[in-house]
């Protein structure tokens, strides 16, 4: 028997051609890998060797907020129609993904200063700061900043309208009240808000759903944080205390980020806890 029988008999006996099937759906047609990998665009000229990985792993973030947008648009939507068990299962899909890109963090330290400044000064004015669905993310969840639209230089219109519309929805915050009002609960005032979670967390038997929301709530807070965290040492390593190419401190104003809470009730809570 040669190889090629013994292929074929593995794939059951006959000639089979992969992908072939009339000539339709392919891996590669799907996926639409002939756009997707031709999207990598040095700046640098003649090419720095790193700059293809500082691409890659933005628009691999990229991706993942897009992920991430669309399980906190389905996590939110789903809490205001009561599917609590669906709400809380999307997060922690999210906080699966918001671990994969802190740690993406390591990829990029394998890249050093000196090579990261073979291609630096080609950036600017280009930031992290524009990325547009970073900052829906944050709207999403809670964080809603309008002076950070009218700091954004260079937004198409589709991306203005995105941004527009996130300021508008209600948060996964405002959806959280909800489930607490459907739950019988006072939210109106920040004090009546306080008792409501102090209840919730003080009878876990009755109210479990809506605990394990606020803890999964939580947790997707304290991933955030530690991200902000993890990119402000990335960045003292890689231009110490220089301004960014966005135009800003550099790690001074990132630094500045760190105390940023989506949900600081929830923080509060564990002090009277
Ligand atoms: C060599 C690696 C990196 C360096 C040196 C760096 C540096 C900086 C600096 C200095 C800022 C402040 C804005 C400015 O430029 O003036 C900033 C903001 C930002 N960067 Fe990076 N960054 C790096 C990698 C990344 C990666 C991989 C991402 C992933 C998307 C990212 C996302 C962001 C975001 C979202 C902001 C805005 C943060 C906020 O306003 O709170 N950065 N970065
Ligand atoms: N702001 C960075 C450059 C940088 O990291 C960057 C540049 C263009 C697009 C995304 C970037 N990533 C994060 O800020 C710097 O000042 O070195």
């Amino acid at each position: 028997m040669s190889t090629e029988d013994g292929v074929a008999g593995q794939w059951g006996g006959t000639d089979v051609h992969f992908g072939e099937d009339g000539g339709r759906l392919t891996y590669g047609s799907y996926l639409r890998l002939p756009q997707l990998l031709d999207q990598q665009h040095l700046e640098s000229d003649p090419p720095a060797h790193d700059e293809l990985l500082f691409i890659t792993i933005h628009q691999v973030y990229e991706l993942w907020f897009k992920q991430v947008l669309h399980e906190l648009t389905a996590s939110r939507d789903a809490m205001l129609a009561g599917e609590l068990w669906l709400a809380e299962h999307l997060l922690r899909r999210v906080h699966t993904i918001e671990r994969v890109q802190t740690q993406q963090v390591d990829i990029l330290e394998t890249m050093t200063p000196q090579d990261f400044g073979e291609f630096r000064h080609r950036l600017s004015p280009a930031s992290g700061f524009q990325s547009v669905q970073f900052r829906e993310i944050e709207f999403l969840s809670g964080a809603k900043d309008p002076s950070f639209v009218r700091r954004f230089r260079g937004l198409t219109s589709v991306e203005q309208e995105r941004l527009r519309q996130r300021l508008e929805e209600p948060t996964l915050w405002d959806a959280y009240l909800e489930v607490l009002r459907k739950a019988g609960f006072d939210t109106d005032t920040e004090d009546a808000l306080r008792h409501a979670l102090r209840k919730v967390a003080g009878d876990r038997s009755q109210y479990a759903a809506i605990w394990e929301l606020a803890e999964a709530l939580l947790q997707h807070d304290e991933l955030a944080a530690a991200w902000r965290a993890r990119h402000v040492v990335m960045v003292e390593r890689m231009i110490g205390t220089k301004p960014g190419t966005g135009g800003s401190s550099g790690a001074n104003y990132l630094r500045s980020r760190l105390d940023l809470r989506y949900y600081p009730l929830l923080w509060n809570l564990r002090t009277a806890l």
